[in-house]
């Protein structure tokens, strides 16, 4: 049994005895913070583990340390650039040919309250990373994804989607940018995907969550102004350890039954905001994420 206790911030400890022998996940971003401690839990828990990163030397790093300490062989680093659609499509390419089955899509990796730039296809890179990387990586596993059901997709949004509004006028932020406004959009993005999406798949097994995992230690914060680093590293031991971080995204993964296409926050479900929650919203995203990508995806 593991069992994960967030004394730190919450009081509340869960655990949790799920095996996933024969299952395969894939965890995007799992070389450093929350989705390398995600990728260890599910390895410790049987499960064959993809670690989808951008630098191949930090992937095979972080699997090597993953393996020591699990003494499991299946871990597997493999190359995914979310700021390319050309890389997005040759990861799903090669996840076709090498595994019969997906059971865990955990659309971890996040770029947060950077100065702008875009990503090789001209997105705004926080929207483009965050939001259209892993609409574009689901959209195209989702066949394998379906094939393996029951399988799970869990998206990694935040708490600061409340200070979010998708700027539909203005999608790649070439009027007007803000670090933080961008972060708070993409983060947005990321629950309007998950209630979205849940529809669509309603009765085919493939259920879809989005998780706030709290204030964690991690490299997310390595753009921000020195100040507010120092600033955040004198007060880290309010923060959650990136173990800790992982807790939502594991229950999320491991608990039977769950309500597909909720927000999670502090392993239970949690409420959103207004704008997170609005339909209408959700379906225009939806549309515009597909114009930008140049998919059709109903
Ligand atoms: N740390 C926090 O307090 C916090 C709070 C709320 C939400 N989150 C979210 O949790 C998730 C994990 O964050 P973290 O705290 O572990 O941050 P982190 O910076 O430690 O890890 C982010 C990972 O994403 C990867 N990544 C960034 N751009 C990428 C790209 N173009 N292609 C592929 N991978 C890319 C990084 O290489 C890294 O492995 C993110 O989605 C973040 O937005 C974090």
């Amino acid at each position: 049994m593991i069992t994960h206790t967030d004394r730190r911030v919450t009081g509340k400890s869960w655990s949790s005895e799920v095996r996933l022998d024969g299952k395969t996940a894939i965890v995007t971003g799992a070389n450093t913070g929350i989705g390398k401690e995600t990728a260890r839990d599910l390895a410790k828990r049987g499960a064959r583990v993809i670690l989808a990163c951008r630098d191949m030397e930090k992937a095979e790093l972080a699997v090597r340390e993953i393996m020591r300490d699990t003494g499991v062989a299946d871990v597997i680093p493999s190359q995914l650039d979310l700021a390319d659609t050309k890389s997005i499509c040759e990861f799903a390419e090669h996840i076709y040919n090498s595994e019969s089955s997906l059971h865990f899509l955990i659309n971890n990796a996040g770029i947060a309250f950077c100065p702008y730039s875009t990503t090789a296809d001209g997105y705004e890179m926080q929207f483009g990373v965050n939001h259209l990387g892993h609409f574009f990586l689901t959209f195209l596993l989702l066949d394998l994804l379906k094939h393996s059901a029951p399988s799970r997709v869990i998206n990694l949004s935040s708490m600061i989607h409340k200070m979010g509004r998708i700027h539909f006028e203005d999608m790649n932020s070439e009027m007007s940018y803000h670090p933080a406004q961008a972060y708070a959009q993409s983060k947005l993005a990321n629950i309007l995907f998950t209630r979205e999406l849940a529809k669509k798949l309603e009765g085919t097994g493939v259920t879809v969550y989005a998780v706030n995992p709290g204030m964690v230690n991690s490299d997310a914060f390595r753009h921000l102004n020195n100040s507010i680093q120092t600033f955040m590293k004198a007060f880290s031991f309010l923060l959650r350890r990136p173990a800790e971080g992982a807790y939502t995204t594991l229950y999320c993964a491991l608990t039977p039954d769950l309500k597909s296409g909720g927000y999670y926050s502090n392993c239970s479900q949690a409420e959103c905001s207004r704008a997170a929650s609005d339909d209408r919203t959700a379906r225009i995203l939806w549309m515009v994420s597909c114009q930008m990508l140049g998919i059709r995806w109903r």
